[in-house]
C-alpha cells in the first residue's frame, strides 16, 4: 500500500494513533493549530506549515512573495483558532545552486508579512537537499488566543448557517502566493459575533467543508448556487482549486441577520456570504474533491 493510495486525511490519522498526545483534546492534532493551557494568561497556539518547491510554488515565483505566502498560511491558520501570531521558526532546506539573493528577497518577504501582522522571528534551521531537489521551507510558530475568543472547528451545531469570507476559486493565477490572511475579520468576529465554529480554507472548500462537518460530529447541506466565485471560475474550480485562505464559519441562525448587517458595515470590500446549513450527522449532503498530497498532481 502506498500514500496515494489512502490519501493524507487518513494517513494523519494512522499516524497520530501511534503516539501519546496530551489528553485535553484540543492540545493534540486535529484543527488549525493545538491549543496549549499552560495555566495561566492567554492560550498558546502551535502550529507548523510548509512550502515546497514545484508543489507550493514554482521555481519561477517571486521569491518575496513565497516568502509572504509562508508566513501568510500560518497567520491565517491562527487567524482560524480567533488567535494572534507571536513567535516563528524558519527550517530552510535548499539545494547548494540556489541564488542567495534568492533566499534574502524571500526573508524579505516574510519581513514584510510579520511587519503587517505581527509576529517576530525566534530562529530556526539551515539545512540542504541535494542539488536538483526541491527546496524545502517549513514554519513552525506560536500564537495566543485570549480564553474567551478561541473557536474549533469541531464545534459547530446542527442548525447554524455556514459561511465564507471572500471569493472562491482561481489561487493558482496568483492569488496564493499574495493572499491577505483573514486576520482583521477574524479578531473582530471572535469579539463581536463569535462563531460556533470557524477554519481556514487551504484544501478547497470541498475537502475542508466535510473535514469541519467531520470533525463537529454533523453534516451539511451545501447550496452550491450560493458559493461565490472569483469571477473567470468554474464551480469545480471554487469547490476543489484550494488555497483560497477564506475564513469557513458557523454561526447561530439567530445571529446571522444581525452579522451580516454589522460585517456589511465593518468590512464593506470584502464579501460574508451564507453558503448553506449545518445538519444533524447522516443528513445534509455530500462532496468530493479538493487537494490531497497524495492524490493531486496525478502523483
Ligand atoms: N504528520 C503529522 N503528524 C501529526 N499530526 C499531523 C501531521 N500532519 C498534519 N497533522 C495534523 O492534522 C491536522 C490537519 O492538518 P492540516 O495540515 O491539513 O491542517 P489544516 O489546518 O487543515 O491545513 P492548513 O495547515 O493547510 O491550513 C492538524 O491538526 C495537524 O496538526
Ligand atoms: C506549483 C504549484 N502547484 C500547485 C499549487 C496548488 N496547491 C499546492 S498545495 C495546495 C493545497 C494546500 O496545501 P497544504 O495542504 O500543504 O496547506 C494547493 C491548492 C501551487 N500553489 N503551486
Ligand atoms: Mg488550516
Amino acid at each position: 500500500m502506498q500514500l496515494r493510495d489512502i490519501g493524507e486525511d487518513a494517513l494523519i490519522e494512522r499516524l497520530v494513533a501511534l503516539v501519546p498526545h496530551d489528553p485535553s483534546p484540543w492540545a493534540g492534532p486535529g484543527d488549525d493549530c493545538a491549543v496549549i493551557d499552560d495555566g495561566h494568561g492567554a492560550l498558546r497556539l502551535l502550529k507548523t506549515d510548509a512550502l515546497v518547491e514545484n508543489v507550493h510554488f514554482t521555481p519561477d515565483a517571486e521569491p518575496h512573495r513565497v516568502g509572504w505566502k509562508a508566513v501568510a498560511r500560518v497567520i491565517s491558520d491562527f487567524a482560524a483558532m480567533g488567535g494572534k501570531p507571536e513567535h516563528f521558526l524558519i527550517t530552510l532546506a535548499l539545494p547548494p545552486t540556489l541564488p542567495v539573493a534568492w533566499v534574502e528577497e524571500f526573508y524579505r518577504g516574510i519581513g514584510t508579512c510579520l511587519r503587517k501582522f505581527g509576529g517576530y522571528l525566534a530562529g530556526g534551521e539551515t539545512s540542504s537537499v541535494p542539488i536538483g531537489s526541491a527546496a524545502v521551507i517549513s514554519i513552525a510558530a506560536t500564537g495566543k488566543v485570549e480564553r474567551d475568543e478561541w473557536v474549533l472547528r469541531s464545534t459547530a451545531r446542527a442548525g447554524d448557517a455556514i459561511l465564507v469570507t471572500g471569493k472562491l476559486g482561481g489561487s493558482l493565477a496568483g492569488k496564493h502566493l499574495d493572499f491577505t490572511p483573514r486576520a482583521e475579520q477574524a479578531q473582530w468576529l471572535v469579539k463581536h459575533f463569535k462563531p460556533t465554529a470557524m477554519m481556514d480554507l487551504s484544501d478547497g472548500l470541498a475537502k475542508d467543508l466535510p473535514r469541519l462537518a467531520k470533525a463537529s460530529g454533523l453534516g451539511f447541506m451545501l447550496e452550491k448556487s450560493a458559493i461565490p466565485i472569483t469571477p473567470g471560475c468554474s464551480l469545480q474550480q471554487a469547490l476543489g482549486d484550494g488555497e483560497d485562505f477564506e475564513l469557513l464559519i458557523t454561526t447561530r441562525p439567530e445571529s446571522l441577520a444581525e452579522l451580516m448587517e454589522s460585517w456589511a458595515r465593518h468590512f464593506p470590500e470584502l464579501g460574508l456570504t451564507q453558503i448553506g446549513t449545518m445538519t444533524s450527522a447522516g443528513e445534509g449532503g455530500e462532496l468530493s474533491g479538493g487537494w490531497d498530497h497524495f492524490k493531486t498532481l496525478g502523483n
